[in-house]
């Protein structure tokens, strides 16, 4: 039975990593209640036959996907979906008064012709592109909270941006200097079946991929340009690890000012998370670890400063489908409806 008093809320892409996650804290949250799940290949069956264990956190039936309907039964749409196909069904969501929050890349970037350039696709929702708000909180949480449209940022982009925003921001490194070297597990590849991501490719195996041509590399460039104050590049190299869950991101840049050490990168870090809910900054000489992120919305960040080559190490772990996919989409819309910034997330882990 519905309950009034409750934001409906619906999710596309309701079978999938990112979908399944949503369930699962939209279960928990107190002001949610989910309407409706859509899908393309799960479409008629029911939520709970495809993951059994999850009848507790909804009977509903995976439909099929049109805007306009999805539109007149929700308030609130995820889109957790492959690239390319949210801007499709945004601007008639937008049209029906829903806020959308899009789990793929199609609202990250500020400049299409970036997103056309990595993505593909003529994109004919130009005006409705212009209004969406890049969805990390810690940077951006003024602008979200008065958002309609939020563009959340991959798994990738968030690790890394957390990890570079206090140097970037305050001016300690050279922009040009900073390399990430990001590390990720499976599920960031999705549900959907590819060679690479079997049991008998990925284990026991660890390389990396995308390297010098990877498509997160513009959007964590557009980000750390906005934080510089003018255009900067980023080497990043990122790698598939065998284990199913997690990131751990490790950044290197040049220090500015050489007679820094670790504990003043940790007094300026923890100042500059300091009412930041879902960072927490580790004392020094502590480094994170991607089990301690599994199962909470937490970004743990490390920081070290090498004296011998001046820089500055910073590292990153989260949960790859929580903090870096949908824990930080309903941390948006906790922002976005004015609701304190933790409701329904997850804050301890899994592990041990
Ligand atoms: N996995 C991760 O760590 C992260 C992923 N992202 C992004 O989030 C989005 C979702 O990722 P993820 O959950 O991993 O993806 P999955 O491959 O696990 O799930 C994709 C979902 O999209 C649905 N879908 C595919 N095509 C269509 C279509 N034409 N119409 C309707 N539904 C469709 C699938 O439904 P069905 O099963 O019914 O076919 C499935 O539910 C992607 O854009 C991804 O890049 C962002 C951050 C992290
Ligand atoms: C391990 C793995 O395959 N990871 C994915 C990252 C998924 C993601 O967050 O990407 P978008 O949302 O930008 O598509 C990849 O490298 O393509």
């Amino acid at each position: 039975m519905g309950d009034s008093t409750r934001v409906k809320v619906g999710i596309v892409g309701a079978s999938g990593y990112g979908g399944v996650q949503l369930v699962r804290l939209i279960a928990d949250h107190p002001h949610l209640e989910l309407v409706y799940v859509g899908g393309e290949s799960s479409a008629g069956k029911a939520f709970s036959d495809l993951y059994p264990h999850m009848d507790l956190a909804t009977n509903l039936t995976i439909e099929t996907v049109d805007p306009e309907t999805i539109g007149d039964r929700c308030d609130v749409v995820f889109l957790s979906l492959p690239n390319g196909l949210a801007w499709k069904m945004t601007p008639t969501l937008l049209d029906k008064g829903c806020k959308v929050l899009d789990l793929s890349a199609d609202y990250r970037f500020s400049n299409l012709d970036t997103y056309q350039a990595w993505y593909g696709g003529d994109r004919t929702d130009k005006e409705v592109a212009a209004t969406a708000v890049y969805g990390l909180p810690e940077l951006y949480r003024d602008r979200i909270k008065d958002a309609q449209l939020v563009g959340c940022p991959g798994c990738y982009p968030t690790a890394s941006l957390l990890a570079l925003a206090p140097l970037l921001k305050q001016g300690m490194i050279v922009p040009e200097s900073a390399i990430i070297d990001a590390k990720s597990g499976t599920s960031g590849g999705g549900r959907k079946a590819k060679v690479n991501l079997l049991l008998a490719e990925a284990d026991n195996s660890f390389a990396a991929y995308g390297v010098a041509s990877h498509r997160h590399t513009p959007e964590i460039e557009q980000i750390c340009s906005d934080l510089a104050g003018h255009e900067v590049l980023v080497q990043f190299t990122p790698h598939l690890i065998p284990m199913v869950r997690g990131i751990l991101s490790t950044v290197y840049a040049n220090l500015r000012d050489p007679g820094l050490v670790r504990e003043d990168l940790v007094t300026i870090y923890t100042a500059f998370y300091r009412n930041c809910p879902w960072v927490k900054v580790l004392p020094a000489g502590v480094y994170p670890q991607t089990k301690w992120a599994m199962g909470s919305n937490m970004c743990y960040l490390g920081v070290e400063i090498d004296q011998r080559t001046d820089r500055a190490i910073v590292m990153s772990g989260i949960d790859n489908l929580l903090k870096g996919q949908a824990g930080q989409a309903i941390q948006c819309l906790n922002l976005m409806m004015d609701w304190d910034e933790t409701l329904g997330l997850p804050q301890l882990g899994f592990y041990p």
